[in-house]
């Protein structure tokens, strides 16, 4: 299957990354992007053909991947409408609904999706949402793509994907950011770098499995690490005095307010 991306930044990088991982050929994978010193960048890094001109590259293009920032994708979606052929179109952009897309690219056959970075090793999640014109088989062939890149789930109901980049689309900024203020205590108490960084990860990474391989509630799993009068229910206890839980709920919750945001002002015809 042959892939064009729109825009070669963040996000397309870590697919074009994770699905080289998976054994993609980067000759199957041409990207537009805006910027030449971008285009030279993606070319060094991957060895994919990357290329300022949208015509040709969406002629390989079996499958068409948009993304851009939402900011520019009404601008492109124009640009494309009368280039397309037929091809499947995923947008990743967050916030922008399907029949804005389609009022501007013309076509029904679109997926939008909400991916996250850790794509780039394989260890991403994905939700989707396709038109109800979109083929079972074209369905499959977008799962093909971002299943290479981690675990994919379907969504009914469009408007959940706010939610959705809420949650698993800016998530893991927020691990992100837990993990620099757990490094900033590390810091402060005297560890060094490299102590820091194999405590904190491993921490991470050894809750999440935890938490992955237990039945119980993460609740649960929390109580059992937390001894009475001890030194976990101290830093918990801050943390409560301090909303910090509360603080994170609306934290997200503002995130999808925001996507919401995003597909009312921008889905509107400029
Ligand atoms: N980053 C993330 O973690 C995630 C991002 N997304 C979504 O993915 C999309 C891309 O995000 P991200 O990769 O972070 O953004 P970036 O800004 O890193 O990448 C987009 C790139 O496309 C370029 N561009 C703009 N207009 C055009 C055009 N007409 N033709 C070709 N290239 C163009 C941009 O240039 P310039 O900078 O000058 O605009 C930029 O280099 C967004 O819609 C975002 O909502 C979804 C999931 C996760
Ligand atoms: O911050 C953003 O808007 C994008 C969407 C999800 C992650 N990054």
């Amino acid at each position: 299957m042959k892939i064009t991306f729109i825009g070669g930044g963040n996000m397309a990088k870590a697919l074009i990354g994770g699905l080289m991982k998976r054994g993609y050929s980067p000759s199957r994978m041409h990207v537009v992007e805006m910027h030449k010193d971008k285009c030279a960048d993606l070319h060094n890094e991957f060895g994919v053909r990357a290329t300022t001109e949208l015509a040709a590259a969406v002629a390989h293009g079996e499958i068409i991947i948009l993304a851009v920032k939402p900011q520019n994708l009404q601008e492109v979606a124009l640009q494309l409408a009368p280039l397309l052929e037929g091809q499947l179109v995923i947008s990743i952009a967050a916030g922008i609904r399907t029949q804005d897309m389609a009022r501007w690219l013309g076509t029904q056959s679109i997926v939008r999706c909400m991916p996250n970075t850790p794509a780039l090793i394989r260890s991403g999640v994905t939700a989707l949402y396709a038109m109800p014109a979109v083929t079972p088989e074209q369905c499959q062939r977008a799962e093909s793509v971002l299943s290479a890149v981690g675990s994919t789930l379907w969504m009914d109901d469009e408007e959940m994907l706010d939610a959705v980049t809420a949650i698993s689309g800016s998530g893991p900024a927020y691990v992100f950011y837990f993990i620099e203020a757990m490094q900033q205590a590390a810091f402060e108490l005297g560890l060094d770098e490299e102590q820091s960084r194999q405590l904190v990860l491993d921490t991470f990474l050894g809750a999440c499995k935890l938490a992955e391989s237990s039945q119980e509630d993460v609740a649960k799993l929390r109580e059992r690490v937390t001894s009475r009068k001890g030194t976990t229910e101290s830093a918990l206890l801050s943390m409560e005095k301090n909303q910090v839980k509360m603080d994170i709920v609306a934290a997200i919750h503002a995130a999808a307010v925001r996507s919401r945001e995003l597909g009312d002002e921008l889905g509107k015809d400029a």
